[in-house]
C-alpha cells in the first residue's frame, strides 16, 4: 500500500454535491480519491444496491497508484444519490447527471469506465459531449437495443427486475449466481453487503419499479450513432454474461470509429471483479499509450 492508497476508503473519500442540469436539480453522491493531471470517472451498473464503490473497489488502486484522479459517481436513484423516478432515458438522465458533476468540478476533459448501465451512459455522453472525452472502457453495456442471438430481457434481466420487486436475500443470492461465471466466488459477507445498501433505500428500489412501468426500454438503442464516436474506446466482455450479451460487445465494435474488444473466457457480467488483475493491466495499458 502506498502513501496514495493508505486512506482508500468509502468512508474517506465520500463526497455529496448539488448538480443542476437541464432538467436535473439533486444531490449527487460520489467517492474522490487520487492526484494527477487526467481523471478517471466510473459509472456503475443498475442492479439494486450497486454503487461506484461496490463495483470498482477492486479497481480504484492501480490506477490510483499510477498517479490519475479517480471518481466514482453514484448515478440518481443509487446508494447516496437522491432518488429519481425516470420515464425516459436513463442513459440520457446519467449523461446530464456526469455532465453536472463534471461542471461543479471544473473537470473540462474526463476518461470513462463504464460497467453495464454505466456504459450505456458513458456512450450518451460521449454522443452529447465529444469534447469531453478522453478514452472510454467500456463493459458489458455501450447500447441497449436487441441481441441478434439472446432473447431478450436475458435472463440475468429478468432476475434484476425481480429482486427490485421483491428484494430477499434469496432472490439477490439468485441474480448474483447469475452475474458471475464462477458463483463460489461470491462470500456470505459479499451477499450481506449488498443486501444492506439494497435495503437502506427502499425509495430508489421502488422508483426503479415505478420507471420501468412508466418505460420498459430505459437504455436507448445508440446503435445508428455508434460511428459518431471517435474516442479510443476499450470494450470489456465477459464470453458468459447471462445479463447483456457479448455480441452487443460487438455491435459497438462494428459501430464506433476506433474501438478494440477484449473476451474473457470463464467470465459472467462483472469483468472488472470477476478478472481484475488483468483487467486492471489492460485497463492502465490502454489509458497509458
Ligand atoms: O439492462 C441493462 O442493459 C443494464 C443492466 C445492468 O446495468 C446491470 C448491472 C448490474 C450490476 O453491475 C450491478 O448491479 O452491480
Amino acid at each position: 500500500m502506498t502513501a496514495q492508497t493508505h486512506s482508500l476508503t468509502e468512508a474517506a473519500t465520500s463526497r455529496l454535491v448539488r448538480i443542476r442540469e437541464a432538467d436535473l436539480d439533486l444531490q449527487l453522491h460520489y467517492n474522490d480519491m487520487g492526484e494527477g493531471p487526467e481523471t478517471i470517472v466510473m459509472l456503475h451498473g443498475s442492479g439494486p444496491g450497486a454503487s461506484g464503490w461496490a463495483n470498482f473497489n477492486r479497481n480504484l488502486e492501480p490506477l490510483v497508484n499510477a498517479g490519475y484522479r479517480v471518481i466514482l459517481m453514484d448515478c440518481p436513484g443509487w446508494s447516496k444519490s437522491d432518488p429519481i423516478v425516470c420515464s425516459g432515458s436513463r442513459s440520457d438522465l446519467n449523461a446530464n447527471a456526469l455532465k453536472g458533476l463534471l461542471n461543479a468540478l471544473n473537470l473540462e476533459q474526463v476518461h470513462l469506465i463504464g460497467n453495464s448501465m454505466g456504459a450505456h451512459s458513458a456512450v450518451a455522453f460521449a454522443l452529447a459531449n465529444p469534447q469531453r472525452i478522453g478514452k472510454l472502457v467500456l463493459m458489458g453495456g455501450g447500447t441497449g437495443g436487441p441481441s441478434q442471438f439472446v432473447p431478450m430481457p436475458t435472463e440475468g434481466i429478468k432476475l434484476l427486475q425481480g429482486l427490485y420487486r421483491d428484494p430477499t436475500i434469496n432472490n439477490l443470492k439468485q441474480m448474483m449466481k447469475v452475474f458471475v461465471f464462477d458463483s463460489s466466488s461470491l462470500t456470505e459477507e459479499l451477499f450481506q453487503t449488498r443486501l444492506d445498501n439494497m435495503l437502506s433505500q427502499q425509495k430508489h428500489l421502488d422508483n426503479f419499479v415505478k420507471s420501468l412501468a412508466a418505460n420498459p426500454k430505459q437504455f436507448t438503442d445508440y446503435g445508428p450513432r455508434l460511428g459518431e464516436i471517435a474516442a479510443p474506446a476499450l470494450i470489456i466482455w465477459g464470453r458468459d454474461d447471462r445479463f447483456v450479451p457479448m455480441d452487443v460487445g460487438l455491435r459497438l465494435l462494428w459501430g464506433m470509429q476506433n474501438a478494440e474488444l477484449h473476451i474473457f473466457n470463464r467470465c459472467g457480467h462483472w469483468a472488472q471483479w470477476e478478472h481484475a488483475d488483468k483487467f486492471n493491466r489492460m485497463v492502465l495499458d490502454f489509458f497509458q499509450h
